[in-house]
């Protein structure tokens, strides 16, 4: 049956032809309702889009534009219903695998204010709602993301669920390791190159290797509990890098393990976000939860001793607090004020909370990648 309210184009779209045998409209399927039920027992309704399942985790909110494809596949969402701030989504579906950062969705639920069930995009191959069915995710349209969000702003983290039918109860991520869930276990080989870096896979958003193999780059990824200087240990590399990943980075005890002895034997390291905490605590610095965290691709990131700000994609509620000895800080938040990267004073160790490899967002600093690369290749003297 065809809704009047809508673009007659769209309604002829092959892509709304495949929607299933009904070609129904959302506007004219049976609504189901769920709720968004916060720790604290504030309570917010909304439509289902997603799955007809319950879902618990830790509520957060992303004010980014776009990047829904790639947020729900970027593993460090593991156990966080996500709330986009942004009001549409949905309207450019969901482009296939290669596109996504990682092989499935890692959100626990998502919660937005318009759901789009009309995508138009020459890349989509599904709608929103079809990917998150078939994923199994909960997703709710709630109206009031900004109420949800102020509120998120206002009281701190929180856990949340949501629920249909039956109830479930809270559950806190945190108190997970969640990198040893999604964690890769195979060692990887990536790209050629002559310079090889070992990647530290505690999640990795792919275009992380992306990023590295477009500079000629080897890059051999490992599991996160993966020991790179013991004798089993059967290739070279030159640098070593740790990636993005879900959860307190306290619970990456093997990783900081890893880190402190490659940073011990003088090789070139980095790291990004939960890299970038873990590098830290390596160190000897410390972490702490954020009140809320940074989840967007318009974080601004002072570097300092510049007057430069760089516009970052970040998706973190951890932090570095007390920085290590003999490291400075590289870049501040210029909402918050809180770190964005350090850098030792001489060695070739540094570190960055903002996502270089972007994906989504500006790529304004995929020269943290080159700085790296030189010092790897000890260009920079
Ligand atoms: N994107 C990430 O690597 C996130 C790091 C860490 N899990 C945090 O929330 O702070």
């Amino acid at each position: 049956m065809h809704n009047t309210n809508i673009s007659g184009n769209l309604l002829e779209s092959p892509q709304l032809e495949e929607r299933g045998a009904s070609n129904q409209s959302w506007q004219e399927e049976t609504p189901v309702y769920g709720a968004l039920v916060l720790e604290d027992g504030t309570c917010f309704e909304g439509r289902s889009f997603g799955y007809q399942g319950a879902s618990a985790g830790e509520v957060v909110f992303c004010t980014g534009m776009v990047g829904y494809p790639e947020a729900l596949t970027d593993a460090s969402f593991a156990g966080q219903i996500l709330t986009m701030t942004f009001p549409l989504m949905g309207n450019y579906g969901v482009p296939d695998e290669s596109l996504w950062e990682d092989n499935k969705i890692h959100v626990s639920g998502l919660i937005v204010s318009n759901y789009v069930d009309t995508p138009s995009h020459p890349q989509s191959k599904m709608s929103l709602g079809e990917w998150l069915r078939s994923e199994k995710v909960p997703a709710l349209e709630i109206k009031d993301t900004r109420l949800l969000t102020q509120y998120i702003r206002t009281h701190g983290a929180m856990l949340g669920k949501i629920v249909f039918d039956e109830d479930i109860p809270f559950h806190d991520p945190n108190t997970e390791n969640l990198v040893a869930q999604v964690s890769g276990t195979e060692v990887q080989r990536y790209g050629e190159g002559e310079t090889t870096i070992a990647l530290i896979d505690c999640g990795a958003k792919r275009n992380i290797v992306r990023s590295l193999v477009a500079k000629h780059i080897r890059v051999i990824t490992v599991p996160w509990d993966y020991d790179l200087f013991s004798p089993e240990c059967d290739f070279d590399f030159d640098g070593i890098l740790i990636s993005n990943g879900p959860g307190n980075p306290k619970m990456a005890d093997k990783a900081v393990a890893t880190v402190r002895e490659s940073m011990k034997r003088g090789i070139p390291t980095m790291g990004i976000c939960l890299g970038h905490q873990i590098l830290s605590l390596a160190a000897g610095g410390d972490t702490y939860k954020l009140k809320f965290g940074h989840r967007s691709q318009n974080q601004p990131a002072l570097m300092q001793g510049s007057k430069r700000c760089y516009i970052t994609t970040q998706n973190h509620g951890f932090a570095v607090g007390t920085l290590p000895q003999d490291f400075d800080a590289w870049f501040i938040n210029a909402n918050d004020g809180s770190n964005e990267g350090i850098r030792h004073r001489s060695l070739p160790f540094f570190s960055v909370q903002f996502h270089p490899e972007a994906a989504p967002g500006p790529e304004d600093t995929d020269w943290i990648f080159d700085y790296f690369l030189e010092r790897v290749r000890g260009e920079h003297e």
